[in-house]
């Protein structure tokens, strides 16, 4: 069923690839064949910088498009500005994400996290839906292992990217791919090499016992961006509608779908109508 696909001619757009991991999947992408990919950033700057240094080698293959996905009406024009452009979306990477725990920040955190991408994940829907004229395509929201644990120090953090994988895991249930030929995943990272892992201690809820920093931040695996970029590649390829994947530690792509299909198993038999 999804044996076949491949970057070649696909139309992209991905959130958040400015820079760290959105830009390396933009990259990849373009490398493996795409034709087009809109970078997608509040970052105008490093935005407009990486587009232009893109386009030296892929002629013209890469746009930008400044958008702050926490305002609906900024991704209402990015997703509009972006079709128009290429005139189809084949595949939706919704990379854009902030670990930011603070009392003054948590909500818009959880806006950007969490809210951007159900409405990106939306609108591709609508947009990519074979049964109302669409191609089909494929959209990738990037969830963490952070939403697959329990971490005291980043609650928030944990809740937004738990929701992105209940989101994608909900919205994948059949008849989902049959009705629109789209498979919709969800990608969980572990810490990797990027702006987003430095200072942790200025994002985190209460860290002022400096014992627990150490204890939580100190002999912690950061795997490389490439290591990611190579469980995109393979999910992109090979992943089924609904599937989750586990990019940690530097280790192969490891599909988590049936760990999580026995947990739901076990609590819906005690929560089921
Ligand atoms: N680096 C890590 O250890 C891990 C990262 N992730 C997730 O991967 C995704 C990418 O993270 P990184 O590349 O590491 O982060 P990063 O901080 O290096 O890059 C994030 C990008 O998102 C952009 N961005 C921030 N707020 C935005 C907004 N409101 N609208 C549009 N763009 C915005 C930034 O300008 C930047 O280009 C995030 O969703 C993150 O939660 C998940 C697990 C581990
Ligand atoms: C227990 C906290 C370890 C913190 C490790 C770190 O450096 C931060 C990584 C996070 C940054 C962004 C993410 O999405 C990463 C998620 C870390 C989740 C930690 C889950 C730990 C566990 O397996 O219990």
């Amino acid at each position: 069923m999804t044996a076949q696909w491949e970057a070649k001619n696909k139309n992209c757009l991905i959130t958040g690839a400015a820079s760290g991991l959105g830009a390396a999947y933009a990259e990849a992408l373009l490398k493996e064949g795409a034709k087009k990919v809109a970078v997608v950033d509040i970052d105008e700057n490093t935005g407009q910088n990486f587009v232009a240094k893109l386009n030296e080698t892929y002629k013209n293959a890469a746009i930008f498009v400044k958008c702050d996905v926490s305002k609906e009406s900024e991704i209402e024009n990015c997703f509009k500005t972006v079709v128009k452009e290429f005139g189809r979306v084949d595949v939706l990477i919704n990379n854009a994400g902030i670990m930011s725990d603070l009392e003054t920040t948590w909500r818009l955190a959880t806006d950007i996290n969490y809210q951007g991408l159900v409405s990106f994940t939306l609108k591709a829907v609508k947009h990519m839906r074979k049964d109302e004229g669409g191609a089909g395509g494929v959209i990738v929201n990037i969830s963490s292992t952070a939403g697959l644990s329990k971490v005291n120090t980043f609650p928030i953090y944990c809740g937004s990217k738990a929701a992105v994988r209940y989101f994608t895991q909900s919205l994948a249930m059949p008849p989902f791919f049959e009705d629109t030929g789209i498979r919709v995943m969800a990608l969980c990272p572990g810490a990797t090499a990027t702006k987003l892992v430095e200072n942790l201690d200025k994002k985190v809820v209460d860290m002022k016992n400096s014992k627990m920093m150490e204890e939580l931040f100190g002999n912690v695996h950061i795997q490389s961006v490439e290591s990611t970029v190579a469980v995109m590649h393979k999910m992109l390829k090979d992943g089924n509608n609904g599937s989750i994947w586990l990019s940690n530690k530097d280790q192969p792509p490891y599909e988590l779908t049936s760990h999580i299909d026995k947990f739901f198993t076990d609590v819906e038999e005690l929560v089921s109508p």
